[in-house]
């Protein structure tokens, strides 16, 4: 009896040593990654002549950039201030304190800014040593995989495969379907005005085009649950950025709260509903049926093609691959495209002059014809205004990248885990590199191309650069040129007295009380 309460307690004691132990370890491991070497790295990083906040226990920054964003988020500012005091205020700070060239905290992660462009090419040519930013909660995920999310060799699979569906070639198959959702705008557009003018808010309607035009385009004939899934993604993405902006403690997914059951409900429905279109596509295509020329098509097509010519299916992208390919059309493509149209119509509402020279080149190159591919490769004047516009509101105002070992960065020695903050908008408005009337909208200084417009050639990167540039470049361009075609015949358009101007950054830069327009039809 008395051996076995000995062995008994030596056990337990055993028990609470191993816990103790445990205990231990795991609170040296969390001090470490959430005190000792954020410090360190600031050490580091302070030794070699970088300047940047003072690291605070666990949040960092993160508490304040939250705050001073929805400070600024309060009130909407005149037309002519600078925009970036209102769309990172915390950031613009910390680069009037400490310079071009500044860390702050994301949490126990440093964020080193980058804003020497030169600096910027060689990070986005060397994209195996610089990658996306990953960590956080694994659930911001389900807002869109694919390409965007995978690196080294998986990058260079999935991007083989879907750059033949961006081809110009195969766009312009796609013009028809760009068509149709235009023409539904402006017959809307139409039914309001009723042959005289009217305010509108353009930007919902804006964002329903560009919406339709992926639906349509991505799944053809079925983009009827195109549409549904368009709305349940943008569901998501609100969720996703509730998500990203607070600390994510290892393994809360898994808790039932009322926000992780939404996110995982509407990533279910969204698969299972793009599972079904493709499974009707594979179908058609196994009886011989003639498959649309649409996004998801031809990615099917490239897949079969790269799996056959390498004789192995593990060449090609899965069927959930795809699936992810598709839902990151809705995210990449949508909001980008509809913010790019958004700030086109209000800048050219502000300069009417623009607006007239626009319409002229759209009279003399189409009059009253259907627009085409070739016409539409050829404006100039909307072509500059484009630049122009993506110069002063680029969809993606910054964009991130994080190194897994330690990394040169100019003369910077960065630890592992570092992440970087590239920050194209501040470029783009940068005096030295733009000239005097740097925040002044001029689409003439694009007159003789994008390498004329700047002293330094490689200072404009609306669609990021190196070989991870957007690959959907050519479409949005497209699509966009011929929104503004139909749009610049149809409406003559002017600032209505309620608009106030918000810009501000929900993942892309956008109007946050809308774009009311005056449009008087024409
Ligand atoms: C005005 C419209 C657009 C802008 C300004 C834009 C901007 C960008 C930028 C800056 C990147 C690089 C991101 C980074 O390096 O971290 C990117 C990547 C990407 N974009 Fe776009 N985009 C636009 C339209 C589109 C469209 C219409 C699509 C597809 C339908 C698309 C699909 C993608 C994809 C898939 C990537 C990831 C490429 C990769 O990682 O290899 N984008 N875009």
């Amino acid at each position: 009896m008395e051996a076995m309460s000995m062995s008994f307690s030596a056990v337990w004691g055993g028990m609470v040593a191993v816990a103790v132990v445990a205990t231990m370890v795991y609170g040296w491991r969390f001090f470490n990654w959430a005190w000792l070497r954020p410090k360190r790295t600031e050490k580091s990083l302070r030794e070699q002549g970088l300047a940047g906040n003072r690291y605070r226990f666990l949040f960092g920054d993160l508490k304040e950039v939250v705050q001073t964003t929805e400070q600024a988020k309060l009130k909407p500012i005149k037309l002519t201030d600078n925009i970036v005091p209102r769309i990172i205020p915390f950031y613009y700070t910390a680069a009037n304190t400490y310079g071009n060239t500044f860390f702050t905290w994301m949490g126990p992660r440093p964020l080193v800014h980058i804003t020497d462009p030169l600096l910027i090419r060689q990070i986005f040519a060397n994209y195996n040593q610089f990658q996306k930013i990953r960590g956080g909660n694994p659930l911001s995920k389900m807002l869109a995989k694919g390409v965007v999310d995978v690196e080294g060799d998986q990058w260079v699979k999935h991007r083989k495969i879907i750059n033949p569906a961006f081809h110009v070639e195969k766009l312009k198959h796609m013009l028809p379907a760009f068509h149709i959702s235009c023409s539904e705008m402006i017959s809307k557009w139409e039914g309001m005005t009723k042959g005289g003018s009217c305010e509108v808010d353009v930007y919902p309607h804006l964002q329903t085009m560009t919406s339709d035009v992926i639906s349509r385009t991505a799944f053809g004939s079925s983009y009827e649950e195109g549409r549904k899934i368009f709305e349940l993604q943008m569901e998501q993405a609100k969720l996703v950025i509730q998500a990203a902006q607070s600390i994510y403690i290892p393994g809360s997914r898994f808790l039932p709260t009322k926000r992780n059951r939404r996110m995982k409900a509407i990533d279910a429905e969204v698969k299972s509903s793009i599972k079904k279109i493709i499974n009707k596509r594979l179908t058609a295509k196994e009886k011989g049926e003639n498959t649309k020329e649409d996004l998801l098509g031809l990615l099917l097509d490239s897949n079969d093609k790269e799996i056959k010519q390498q004789g192995n299916s593990k060449f090609g992208l899965s069927i959930d691959d795809v699936i992810e390919e598709c839902k990151l059309f809705y995210f990449a493509g949508q909001e980008t495209t509809a913010n790019l149209l958004v700030w086109t119509l209000i800048l050219l509402s502000q300069h009417t002059n623009w607006q007239e020279r626009a319409r002229e080149e759209v009279l003399r190159v189409f009059g009253d014809r259907k627009p085409d591919i070739d016409g539409l490769s050829h404006l100039k004047i909307i072509n500059m205004i484009l630049h122009e516009v993506l110069r002063l509101y680029p969809p993606g105002p910054a964009l991130g990248r994080m190194i897994h070992e330690e990394t040169k960065v100019g003369n910077l020695t960065l630890p592992p885990g570092t992440f970087l903050l590239l920050h194209l908008m501040l470029i783009h408005l940068d005096a030295n590199l733009w000239g005097d009337d740097v925040n002044e909208f001029n689409p003439e200084r694009f007159a003789e191309g994008v390498s004329k417009a700047t002293k330094e050639p490689a200072s404009y990167f609306p669609f990021g650069g190196g070989p991870r540039v957007c690959v959907g470049q050519t479409f949005a361009a497209l699509e966009a040129r011929l929104a503004l075609v139909m749009i610049l015949r149809r409406f003559s358009f002017k600032l209505s007295p309620s608009y106030s101007h918000a810009p501000h950054t929900i993942i892309t830069l956008q109007p946050q009380f809308g774009a009311q327009l005056i449009l008087t039809e024409l």
